[in-house]
């Protein structure tokens, strides 16, 4: 049996819109079996359990960039990373599909070929890079080519997934985009991503909370996140800073102390019972065939 694990991932992390994405410490997987029919799946929803599932679609994919027929399967999912909160289980489905069907052939896929075929599938690469190289990922898209970079990031800072109990469409977080900035905002953007990126790298946690502080997407989709103000506030009260990872809901704290993160777990559970949380670390190694 073939079993891939992915790990989740936070996009943007503030100023870095559809550019940076950082790895986590949580998992989930999907395995690939020989069946009797054409497809079967299981650990997902019923709405999921058909040929659209995504895991699916890119083993399919994977198979004919392989220019292999597509084997009848067995499509086993343990899940651990919420849906469509903003914390890349889009990308976890894109990349074990791919990494199935490169495993079942033997394929030999390079993680650069993998990273082209993730981000035509999911159309930004800022998830995808860091599940698949795990580490914070800086890319860009270039004439179609797929242009990554990645740091390691000291190892003292700690996440925390601060998860609602609602959902936010990434669609509607596009959509609620202003189509133009000025020149004046892209200068801001490009001086504090720069300065956030070495600031992961060596666990400047004053230097993380000034370079985060985003101005491209934030202000617009924290309206769609009606805690996002309370939330905020719970951070800031215990020596965190927070940001809305990938397009939400998921709020995502940084602290570089155990206890501190472990406060604001406390508090947002006294202010927020139903949410999710998890104190988390940075995934160094990215998706893996176990
Ligand atoms: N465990 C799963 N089983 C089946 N389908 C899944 C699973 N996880 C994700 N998906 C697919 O991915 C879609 C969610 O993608 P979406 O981009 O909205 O959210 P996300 O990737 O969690 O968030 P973000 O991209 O902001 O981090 C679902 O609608 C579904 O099609
Ligand atoms: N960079 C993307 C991540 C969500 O898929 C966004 O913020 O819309």
């Amino acid at each position: 049996m073939i079993k891939i694990s992915v790990p989740a991932t936070s996009a943007n992390l503030g100023v870095g819109f559809d550019c940076l994405g950082l790895a986590v410490s949580l998992y989930s997987a999907a395995s690939f079996e020989p069946y009797d029919v054409k497809l079967t799946i299981s650990g997902c929803a019923p709405k999921y359990q058909s040929e659209d599932n995504l895991i699916y679609r890119a083993f399919v994919k994977g198979c004919q960039f392989l220019q292999k027929d597509v084997p009848n399967v067995k499509i086993t999912i343990d899940n651990h990373i919420p849906i469509s909160r903003g914390l890349g289980s889009s990308a976890f489905c894109i990349v074990a599909g791919l990494m199935g069907a490169d495993a079942w052939f033997d394929g030999g896929l390079s993680k650069e070929q993998l990273l082209d075929l993730a981000t035509e599938i999911e159309g930004h690469p800022d998830n995808v890079s860091p599940a698949i190289y795990g580490n914070l990922g800086a890319s860009f898209i270039d004439e179609n080519e797929v242009q990554t970079v990645h740091f390691e990031v000291a190892a003292d800072l700690h996440f925390v997934a601060l998860i609602p109990d609602y959902q936010v469409s990434t669609e509607k977080a596009r959509q609620i985009l202003p189509k133009e900035m000025s020149y004046q905002t892209a200068i801001y953007q490009i001086g504090h991503a720069v300065a956030l990126s070495k600031a992961f790298e060596i666990g400047d946690l004053k230097l993380i909370k000034s370079a985060i502080v985003d101005k491209m997407h934030e202000p617009y989709r924290s309206q769609l996140i009606p805690d996002y103000q309370a939330a905020k506030e719970i951070c800031q009260d215990n020596a965190g800073v927070m940001y809305i990872s990938g397009s939400g809901s998921t709020m995502m704290a940084i602290t570089t102390d155990g206890d501190a993160a472990d406060k604001i777990i406390s508090n947002i559970k006294k202010s927020f019972p139903n949410w999710e949380t998890h104190h988390l670390s940075v995934d160094t190694k990215g998706a893996t065939a176990i």
